[in-house]
Formats: structure tokens, C-alpha cells, sequence
């Protein structure tokens, strides 16, 4: 198998530059109508993965509203990321983890080893325990041809407060992530597989984003974030972007050719910044 970052970069390549988010959020099952049961969501997530997982270059389940529903939540989960898989796209689990490093290991061998019944093609973490508390997941990432994207300027309007500030370097602590994935990255073409979580949202893009991996992009639609806001804040590095997009996506559901359609146009429109 060749590395998590050779296969986004084909994928965005062959499908477009977009991951669809799977967020079985209360109201969105609603709007499918859908009861807010573990049946309700099933039905939801499988649907969306059978609609999504053909067409787009990565899916992005949200961990969190599976987790909701207790242990029969996270075997939908597993069912979601398995079909996605068969169907082609890449599957980035958002579960934004991070710990100590044994911990952070048992993390790695629960999310990135292959053999695991929930593997992914790539997790979220969070580097707030220092980013070499994340040793474990970059180096089993590494074996096993997985990837991990780092919270480094998150999209809500919180973010800041962390990842501005400086640390004794004169560096922000987004700065540090951004570094830290650039070295981990070295050498690796044509994409590294080790990539930063930078929202569409953020007001001082003033950081070098060049890191050699994906720069896996939130905020696009629900939360104001816009397609001439990715071209302004990556200006230079719009090669590297994954925009994702969750709720306007899932919004044009249940219907599969109208979530199909939602996917192109959105996936048309980043790809046009590239050109
Ligand atoms: O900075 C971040 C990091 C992660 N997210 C996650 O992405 C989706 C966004 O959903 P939308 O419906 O497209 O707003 C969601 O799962 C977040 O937890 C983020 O928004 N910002």
C-alpha cells in the first residue's frame, strides 16, 4: 500500500479536493426523517457513506455524535468507516485525540493499526500535551500507511486564546505545529502524510502553512466559511488544501443523487482555485 499522503493526493486528484464530513447531528436526522435512535442513525450514517464514499476523495466521520449512542453508536461507526473504505474514499475519523504517550499509543493501536476493527485511514489529534505526546501516532501511523492531521488554527472562534499565543522561541503554538508537521514530513512526495487542521474561519493567517502535507480545511459553509476565504488564507499553499465540509453537505440529503450533486459542486468549486 502506498502512503496516507500519495493516496489523498490521488484522490484529490481523480475526485476532487473536498471531504465530505458524516455528522449525524440530532436535527439532520430529523430533516432526513429519521428518529434520534441508534436505528435513526444507521440509517442516516450508512446512507450517507453509500451516497458520499464513491464520489468524494475522503470522508470525515465526526466520532462524537456515534459515541452519543454508547457502544451500538461506535459499531455503526465501524460499519460507516468500512463502507466508505470499500467504496474508495479515504476515511479521516475526527476524534481530535491526544494524551500521555502510552496512552497516546493505545490511541494509535485502537485507530491506526489496520488490524483494528475501527481502523481509519488518518484520526484528528490535539496537540495541547505537547506535540511529541503525538510520537506514538506518527510513528504507527507510519507503519501502517496511515496519516494524522493536527489541530493547529482550529475554526471556532476560541482558538486563539491556545493557538496564538508564544512560546519562549517567540513562535505561536500554531507555529510549532505547523513546524513540527513540516519536519515530520520531510522528504515525502508527492504529499506528506502528516497534516494540520486549519479552518476556513481563522482572521490572522499570518503563519507559513507550507508543511509538505495536507491542510485539512473546516468551517466551509455551516460555519461561514467560504471558497474565496480558502483562496485568500492559503494563497500559496491551495495545493495542500482538503477543504470539509459536514452540514451544508448533508443538508441536500437523503436523496443520493442530491447529495452526490452537493458533493461536485462543492468539490468544482475548490478545485477551480487550483487551476
Ligand atoms: O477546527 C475545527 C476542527 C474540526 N471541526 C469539525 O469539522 C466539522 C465541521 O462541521 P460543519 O457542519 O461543516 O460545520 C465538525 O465535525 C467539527 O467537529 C471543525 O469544525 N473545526
Amino acid at each position: 500500500m502506498s502512503t496516507f499522503g500519495a493516496r489523498l493526493r490521488s484522490a484529490m486528484d481523480e475526485r476532487g479536493p473536498l471531504c465530505a464530513g458524516i455528522d449525524p447531528h440530532a436535527g439532520l436526522l430529523t430533516a432526513w426523517g429519521l428518529p434520534e435512535t441508534v436505528e435513526g442513525l444507521r440509517s442516516f450514517a450508512l446512507g450517507a457513506a453509500e451516497a458520499l464514499g464513491p464520489v468524494t476523495a475522503a470522508v470525515k466521520p465526526q466520532s462524537a455524535f456515534f459515541e452519543r449512542f454508547g457502544a451500538a453508536g461506535v459499531a455503526v461507526l465501524e460499519e460507516t468507516i468500512r463502507i466508505c473504505r470499500e467504496a474508495g474514499a479515504l476515511v479521516v475519523l475526527d476524534v481530535k485525540r491526544g494524551d500521555i504517550g502510552s496512552t497516546a499509543q493505545a490511541y494509535a493501536d485502537a485507530y491506526l493499526d489496520q488490524s483494528s476493527p475501527i481502523a481509519a485511514d488518518a484520526i484528528t489529534a490535539s496537540p495541547y500535551l505537547g506535540f511529541g505526546s503525538l510520537d506514538p501516532m506518527i510513528e504507527t501511523a507510519r507503519k501502517n500507511d496511515a496519516g494524522v492531521f493536527v489541530l493547529a488554527l482550529t475554526s471556532n472562534p476560541e482558538g486563539p486564546q491556545f493557538q496564538h499565543a508564544s512560546g519562549a522561541d517567540g513562535r505561536t503554538v500554531a507555529q510549532t505545529v505547523l513546524d513540527s508537521l513540516r519536519d515530520a514530513n520531510t522528504g515525502e512526495s508527492p504529499l506528506g502524510s502528516f497534516g494540520a487542521v486549519v479552518g476556513a474561519t481563522i482572521e490572522d493567517p499570518t503563519v507559513a502553512l507550507d508543511i509538505n502535507g495536507p491542510l485539512l480545511v473546516p468551517g466551509i459553509g455551516a460555519q461561514g466559511g467560504t471558497a474565496d476565504d480558502v483562496r485568500r488564507i492559503f494563497d500559496g499553499v491551495l495545493h495542500l488544501v482538503l477543504p470539509s465540509s459536514s452540514r451544508e453537505i448533508l443538508g441536500a440529503g437523503p436523496d443520493t443523487a442530491a447529495l452526490r450533486a452537493a458533493v461536485e459542486s462543492t468539490a468544482a468549486s475548490f478545485a477551480a482555485l487550483v487551476r
